[in-house]
C-alpha cells in the first residue's frame, strides 16, 4: 500500500499539493531551477507557476491536454530522491530527467542530445534504496519514446549507457579542480568508461532510474551534450547549452505527446 498524499496536504520540501497538481502523471525534470520556466512554456506557452521551495522551482504546462509537471532537482543523486520520494506521494507515475552532460564518445558532439538507456551507479544515494547490484535502468517505453522523437525530429542524438557521479571533478576525472587532484582509484576511469562503451557523464539518472525501478514507477533521461570529454574537460560557451536546450526541449515534448497518445489506448 503507498503512502500517497492526503487531499490538501502540502508536501515538506516541493511544496506542492495533490490538489495544485491537478492530477499530473508526467513529470520533466531538469536540474536547474532556473530552467524551469523556459521549460515549461516551450510545452505550453499558457504553463502556470506552482511554486519554488528550495531547489525545487515547479510549473504546471498542458500537453495534448494531459497536465504535466516541470519540476527541477537541483544537482546530484541526494536532490533527486526528494523528487521521486514526494510527487511519487502525489501521484507522478512518469519521470524525465532533461539536463545537461559530458559526451565520453568521439561521434557525440557538443549540442547533441544523448539518451540514456541505463546508468553506471556512480553516485550514492541510491544505494539507501538498492544494493549496488541492482541495475539503474530506464524504462523500455519511454526510452523508446525519447529515441522516436529525437528521429523523426532529426536531432543528432547518441544513446547508450551513462555515467551518473556525485562529483563534477575527481568523480568525473577533471583536473581543472581547486587542488587540480585526483584520487588514485579514479585516475584513469574517463579512459576505462569510454572503453566500455559508455556515452556521457552527468549526476542524477542512475539515482532516479534506480528509485523509479524500486518504486515501480517510469523514468527516463535525455541531456544536451555541453562539454565533449574526448576534446577537454571544459564546459563550452552558453550559445552551444541554448543549441542542446531548444533539441531536448522539443525531443522530451514529441516523447511526452507520444507517450500521453500511447498511455490513453
Ligand atoms: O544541467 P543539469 O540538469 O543540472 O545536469 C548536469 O549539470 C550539473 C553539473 O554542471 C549536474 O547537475 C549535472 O547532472
Ligand atoms: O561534463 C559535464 C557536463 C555537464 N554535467 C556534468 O555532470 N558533466
Amino acid at each position: 500500500m503507498k503512502n500517497y498524499a492526503k487531499p490538501g496536504e502540502v508536501l515538506y520540501h516541493v511544496g506542492l499539493s495533490v490538489e495544485m497538481l491537478q492530477g499530473a502523471k508526467y513529470a520533466l525534470v531538469p536540474g536547474d531551477p532556473g530552467r524551469v520556466e523556459g521549460l515549461a512554456k516551450a510545452l505550453d506557452k499558457k504553463a502556470v507557476f506552482l511554486a519554488s521551495h528550495r531547489e525545487f522551482t515547479s510549473w504546471l504546462a498542458r500537453v495534448k491536454g494531459e497536465p504535466v509537471l516541470v519540476m527541477s532537482s537541483g544537482m546530484g543523486g541526494p536532490n533527486i530522491t526528494f523528487v521521486v520520494e514526494e510527487l511519487g506521494r502525489l501521484g507522478v507515475t512518469t519521470f524525465i530527467r532533461v539536463g545537461t552532460t559530458g559526451s565520453l564518445q568521439e561521434e557525440i558532439n557538443l549540442g547533441d542530445v544523448v539518451i540514456c538507456k541505463a546508468c553506471v551507479r556512480m553516485d550514492g544515494a541510491s544505494r539507501a534504496y538498492a544494493p549496488i547490484e541492482y541495475p539503474a535502468v530506464a524504462d523500455l517505453d519511454v526510452t523508446i519514446a525519447l529515441r522516436d522523437a529525437a528521429r523523426e525530429l532529426k536531432v543528432p542524438f547518441g544513446m547508450g549507457i551513462g555515467v551518473t557521479t556525485d562529483s563534477f571533478w575527481p568523480g568525473q576525472e577533471r583536473y581543472d579542480s581547486l587542488n587540480g587532484y585526483v584520487l588514485r582509484r579514479l585516475q584513469g576511469s574517463l579512459k576505462e568508461w569510454q572503453a566500455l562503451g559508455c556515452t556521457n557523464f552527468e549526476m542524477e539518472a542512475s539515482t532516479l532510474l534506480t528509485l523509479c525501478s524500486v518504486h515501480g514507477l517510469r523514468a527516463g533521461a535525455i541531456c544536451g551534450v555541453v562539454a565533449k570529454r574526448t576534446d577537454s574537460e571544459s564546459v563550452a560557451p552558453p550559445g552551444v547549452y541554448k543549441k542542446a536546450e531548444q533539441r531536448f526541449q522539443k525531443v522530451a515534448k514529441r516523447a511526452l505527446e507520444k507517450l500521453i497518445a500511447a498511455d490513453k489506448v
